[in-house]
């Protein structure tokens, strides 16, 4: 029995690729053929479900190429087998993480009860449904003002129970984590009832199973799949305006759902009013439940998300140094979505870690120059130095000049940091603005004011305020 699996592991693995492998066959075990029925176990009734419906025909006709007499599969829901790579997920590459799928139909009575069943059809398209990125958890979206409300409502409807708005309606800009709390509503949701039945697919995908139904004469099929759903979620519903019948089936489809108390979840990059080319009545139906809009993050959310990805970055990359004032730069001068900050950070730590140094602000500025440039919010040195002149009462040509008295030379070093820290100057080009001085003892004034922001606080706090006003 072990050989025969042994050889129907490998061929699976031939066919299906590595990738699908890895996340969904790896982890079952053959448990035993009989009468023409081979008794296949899986972890969770969740891989089971998925499995028995997208690769049911690859292992069967694998088993039948090693010689065995098949003709059916019956999925139990067992303890791993000990092929399964049982490190903790961090340790395991994200890729090789089952990840947790939104369910694409309700959950066979297979797959709930221990006991063998029949094998579903397998979907015919595996590319319709949506995985969830097993990264897009809860426990990794960072909190702030900007996204508190829509990070709430989307805890409150992971919980289950009863809907008290529906749909929830989420809606923001590019990036700023829409995708990201709907997978982790269904993720959470599933983890909560592992019986619930739930669909995340984008409206595109929406889209193309509805054409691809109505194409194949199998819109009745349609219908059931998306009207059987405990919870149906539907990313950038954007997509669909304009597009007619979908809108309809749509329509449709929701007040199937909303009439049978069913929760729905809904993303787009604006507010239901505000979508073009969508009906009214759509429109109107999108807006009943609650509307939440995800702001645009301000600094001390992306100070905390820079923050939380570091320590995720970290278990990748162990030991690397991070430099003081780094973070806190990224996150003065990228400002435009979360996905790019977060694109600049994995790329300073993989740079950084080729290179074997420590990240530092001028490393920093050497990796980033496309990204600092394009997100550049056009703050000029002069206006760092009269906004610095102005604040701390003196002169500008004081400010610039040669004199050293300290009451003089702290606003001057401040405003060489913040010179470095908004404005993608060279240390000389800086130094040149402060009527002529090198760049060493610029870069000196830099890290003075380094070392005393994290000792002084009302310091710190100064030097908040001018870029808060600055970059107004
Ligand atoms: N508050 C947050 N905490 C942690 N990560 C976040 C947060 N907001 C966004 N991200 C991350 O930023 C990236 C982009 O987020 P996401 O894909 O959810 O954006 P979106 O709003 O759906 O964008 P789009 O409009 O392009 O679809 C993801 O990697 C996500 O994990």
């Amino acid at each position: 029995m072990d050989d025969l699996w042994t050889g129907a592991r490998s061929e699976l693995e031939a066919r299906v690729g590595t990738h699908n492998y890895v996340t969904w066959l790896a982890p079952l075990s053959l448990r035993a053929i009989d009468g023409g029925s081979a008794d296949i176990a899986c972890p969770t009734r969740f891989l089971s479900d998925w499995v028995s419906r997208h690769y049911a025909r690859p292992i069967l006709d694998a088993l039948v190429h090693q010689g065995a007499e098949v003709e059916r599969l019956s999925f139990t829901v067992a303890a791993p087998s000990p092929a399964v790579d049982t490190r903790p997920a961090e340790l395991r590459p994200v890729d090789s993480i089952p990840r947790a799928v939104a369910s694409p139909m309700p959950a066979t009575a297979a797959a709930a009860a221990a006991a063998p069943a029949p094998v579903r059809a397998p979907l015919r398209d595996e590319e319709m449904t949506a995985p969830l990125d097993a990264r897009f958890t809860f426990d990794n979206f960072v909190v702030g003002k900007p996204n508190e409300l829509a990070h709430a409502a989307a805890r409150r409807v992971a919980e289950g129970g009863h809907v008290t708005f529906n749909p929830l309606f989420l809606y923001g800009g590019v990036g700023l984590g829409k995708t990201h709390l709907m997978h982790a509503i269904a993720y959470e949701r599933q983890t909560r009832d592992p019986q619930a039945r739930i669909l995340y697919l984008s409206a595109e995908q929406f889209m193309y199973r509805f054409v691809q139904a109505l194409r194949e004469r199998t819109v009745m099929d349609f219908k059931e799949l998306f009207r059987t759903v405990d919870l149906l979620m539907v990313d950038d519903v954007q997509f669909i305006a304009g597009k007619d019948s979908t809108q309809e089936e749509f329509f449709h489809t929701f007040n199937a759902l909303v009439d049978q108390g069913k929760q729905i979840v809904i993303s787009a990059d604006r507010a239901p009013g505000e979508i073009k080319d969508m009906e009214e009545r759509i429109k109107s139906r999108l807006s009943c439940g609650l509307i939440v809009d995800l702001h645009p993050t301000d600094y001390e959310l992306r100070l905390s998300i820079l923050q939380s990805k570091t320590e995720q970055f970290r278990l990748t990359y162990p030991g690397l140094r991070l430099g003081q004032g780094v973070l806190e730069f990224l996150a003065h001068r990228i400002t435009s979505n979360v996905r790019v900050l977060e694109g600049a950070l994995q790329r300073l730590f993989a740079f950084a870690s080729l290179m074997g140094r420590e990240i530092d602000l001028d490393m920093t500025q050497e990796c980033l120059t496309d990204i600092l440039r394009a997100s550049d919010r056009k703050v000029t040195v002069e206006e760092i130095q009269r906004k610095v002149a102005e604040h701390y009462n003196i002169r500008l040509s004081d400010l610039v000049g040669p004199k050293r008295v300290r009451t003089l030379a702290r606003p001057r070093q401040i405003a060489m940091y913040l010179a470095k820290q908004m404005t993608s100057r060279s240390l000389p080009e800086i130094g040149r603005r402060f009527g002529g001085r090198d760049h060493t003892t610029i870069m000196h004034g830099i890290r003075k004011i380094e070392e005393l922001r994290t000792e002084d606080r009302s310091l710190a706090e100064d030097i908040d305020l001018l870029r808060r006003s600055l970059e107004a």
